[in-house]
């Protein structure tokens, strides 16, 4: 019987950045799920173990699981693999729980195969699990989890990621209130088209913040994190979105947006110090709410996905 197994940490990710609705995305380091992969003898994909959040064992209904048969129909390996799921990141929380599953464990498989693909095919296979979950094939929270730091989805078909810069003193904060928002349901309420001033404004900030992360701008950073397109739609599902972001700019953020599909809300600043002077003055705002909450404060995570 083979015996090798990984244990690896896979991180929960911030999608969209403000103006970059399904390109945009960047990596956190302090939240997260942690996995075990293992190789057996016996053909297959299964799901052992699932930890933390009531979630489907069977390989077809997990994204987990999607992911790896994917993968595993594409490279046909002499073996078989088990994944075990942690579950830290609550599902629906907008942060990428989704994705930290489906990222997982065509990383973890590949790390036991001697890493015959690069990360652009991980994260190839990695949606179409993410499928499973939103039901379109996008790639804003993966990209970020595999390659780590800021990514850009350049291409969806053919899938084309880009690496961006992260400048050194930027810290995120996020607060995740405790109620579930699924992304399907969240880009129902989605308009299908979008006035001609307000794509103007939105690809003129994409550009702004790309330009301000390779030069470490925080000014541009500043100017560039808003959102004309999907925020005015999303925030109804979010309670106590404004109040949020009023008391996070004044507290000294950079800018301050729905993380991915909501309803996690997340803030950019210059610093950890402002970082966690943010954190205290919204942790205010929902405190005096009778909706059960959760905050963070991390540095952006370079590395991505990694072994533990
Ligand atoms: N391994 C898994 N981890 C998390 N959710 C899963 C998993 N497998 C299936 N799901 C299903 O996917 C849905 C959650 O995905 P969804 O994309 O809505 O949330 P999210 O990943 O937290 O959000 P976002 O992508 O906006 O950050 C739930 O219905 C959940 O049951
Ligand atoms: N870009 C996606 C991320 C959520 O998975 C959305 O906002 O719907």
């Amino acid at each position: 019987m083979m015996t090798e197994e990984i244990k690896i940490f896979s991180p929960a990710t911030v999608a969209n950045v403000a103006c970059g609705f399904d390109v945009l995305g960047f990596c956190l380091d302090t939240i997260g799920d942690e996995m075990v992969i293992r190789k057996t003898e016996e053909k297959g994909i299964k799901i052992t173990k699932i930890e933390g959040y009531d979630l489907p064992f069977e390989a077809e209904k997990n994204v987990a699981g999607v992911s790896a048969l994917a993968m595993y129909d594409a490279l046909q390996p002499d073996c078989g693999f088990e994944i075990e799921i942690y579950k830290k990141i609550k599902p629906g929380s907008g942060i990428g729980s989704s994705s930290a599953s489906a990222a997982g464990s065509v990383f973890g498989m590949n790390e036991l195969l001697g890493r015959p693909l690069d990360k652009t095919k991980l994260t190839y296979y990695a949606m179409k699990g993410e499928v499973l979950a939103s039901q379109c094939e996008h790639a804003d929270n993966l990209a970020p989890a595999i390659f780590g730091g800021f990514t850009l989805v350049k291409s969806a078909s053919p899938l084309q990621i880009l690496e961006l810069p992260t400048p050194s003193d930027l810290f995120a904060t996020l607060i995740h209130p405790q109620i579930e928002i699924k992304t399907s349901e969240s880009r129902a309420i989605l308009p299908k088209e979008i006035p001609l001033s307000n794509a103007i404004t939105q690809w003129a900030n994409v550009g702004s913040l790309v330009h301000a992360l390779h030069t470490s701008d925080y000014d541009l950073i500043k100017d560039a994190l808003h959102d004309v397109v999907i925020e005015p739609y999303r925030k109804q599902l979010i309670p106590h979105f404004d109040a949020v972001k009023t008391a996070a700019l004044e507290a000294g953020a950079l800018g301050c947006a729905i993380s991915g599909s909501g309803p996690s809300i997340f803030m950019l600043s210059k610093s950890e110090a402002t970082a966690k002077e943010v954190e205290k003055t919204i942790r205010n705002v929902y405190s005096t709410t009778d909706i059960l909450f959760e905050t963070y404060v991390s540095k952006i995570n370079t590395e991505g996905i990694r072994v533990i």
